[in-house]
């Protein structure tokens, strides 16, 4: 028999992710719109939460930012409050470590599991099924879903207890941010020396400069693509969770830091729709 897999949160990542997810879905998005596709598949759309809850035997969320994961799991109507005994929630959204570890304790309570699961690798990584997934919760459970989460992924990792994956994947942004400054850096001194731009980027992605970020969105940032694979006000909420955490455990990070004050000016309709390679444009 198929297994009854929820997933609730279809933008850019979770409609992707979903796709490569073998069973019977159960989908929920607060636009419709965005599960089009997945219905469309054979997936059954759900009114709301709750209707996934009642149905699923794992449920995946990927929505934007805490207060969204907050609402979901903890809200009336929320997923704790519909989910039985058993059932394995897990949360992909790149959320707060100390929010992950509170909803596990709320879902304990009730015999419910649930696994912090953010992941890297991008837009592109979520279409191709090639995300590099870090996970945070009871490893008994971890071990059970593993192979859906290997499903979208070409490398699943377990850290720890509840907030573990979470605070892994800050680890990763902190590594993203200052890289993400260095390319659009990079791609404006090229400019500004009067080089053949395209030329100096295929060739510094050959060499030790290379990272996905310069394959990935310095072509974007060269094009004039500013369509958001990652949104740049969800850069600036990853950045603001870092920042949160670095205080509470008494370390300074100067160079997210600057990342996050470069980010931050940009405009408000830069930040709200474009993506993260929008940073160019304050350089270009
Ligand atoms: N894009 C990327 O490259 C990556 C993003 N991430 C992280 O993954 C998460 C998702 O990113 P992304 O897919 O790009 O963002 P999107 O905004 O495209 O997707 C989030 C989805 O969640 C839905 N949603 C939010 N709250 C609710 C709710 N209460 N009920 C139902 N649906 C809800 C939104 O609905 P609606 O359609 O109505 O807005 C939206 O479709 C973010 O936390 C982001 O930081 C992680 C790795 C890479
Ligand atoms: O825009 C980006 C960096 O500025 C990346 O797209 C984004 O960070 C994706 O990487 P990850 O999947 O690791 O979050």
């Amino acid at each position: 028999m198929k297994m009854k897999i929820g997933f609730i949160g279809t933008g850019v990542m979770g409609a992707s992710m979903a796709k490569f997810l073998e069973g019977e879905l159960y989908v929920f998005n607060r636009t419709k719109l965005k599960a089009q596709e997945l219905i469309e598949d054979g997936a059954v759309w759900c009114e709301n939460p709750r209707e996934v809850a009642e149905q699923a035997e794992v449920i995946f969320t990927m929505l934007g930012y805490p207060d969204d994961v907050r609402q979901m799991y903890l809200g009336e109507d929320g997923l704790i409050e519909y989910g039985r005994q058993g059932q394995v929630l897990i949360d992909c959204t790149t959320s707060s470590p100390e929010l992950a570890s509170e909803i596990a304790r709320a879902a304990e309570e009730k015999g419910i599991f649930v696994l912090d699961a953010p992941v890297s690798g991008g837009d592109v990584g979520a279409q191709n099924g090639t995300l590099s997934t870090m996970v945070g919760g009871a490893q008994e459970v971890f071990y059970r879903v593993e192979p859906l989460l290997q499903s979208f992924s070409n490398s699943v990792s377990y850290f720890g207890p509840a907030g573990s994956g979470q605070h892994t994947k800050m680890a990763n942004q902190i590594a993203i941010a200052s890289g993400m400054i260095g390319v659009a850096e990079s791609l404006y001194y090229a400019k500004s020396a009067g080089l053949d731009v395209e030329r100096v980027l295929e060739t510094i992605s050959k060499g030790a400069a290379g990272s996905w970020s310069l394959s990935n969105l310095a072509p974007r940032m060269l094009s004039g693509d500013f369509k958001p694979g990652f949104y740049t006000h969800h850069f600036l909420k990853d950045m603001k969770i870092v920042l949160g955490e670095a205080e509470k455990m008494g370390i300074q990070l100067p160079g997210l830091q600057l990342a996050y004050e470069l980010y931050n000016d940009l405009s408000d309709e830069q930040k709200k729709n474009d993506g993260t390679q929008t940073i160019i444009n304050r350089y270009i």
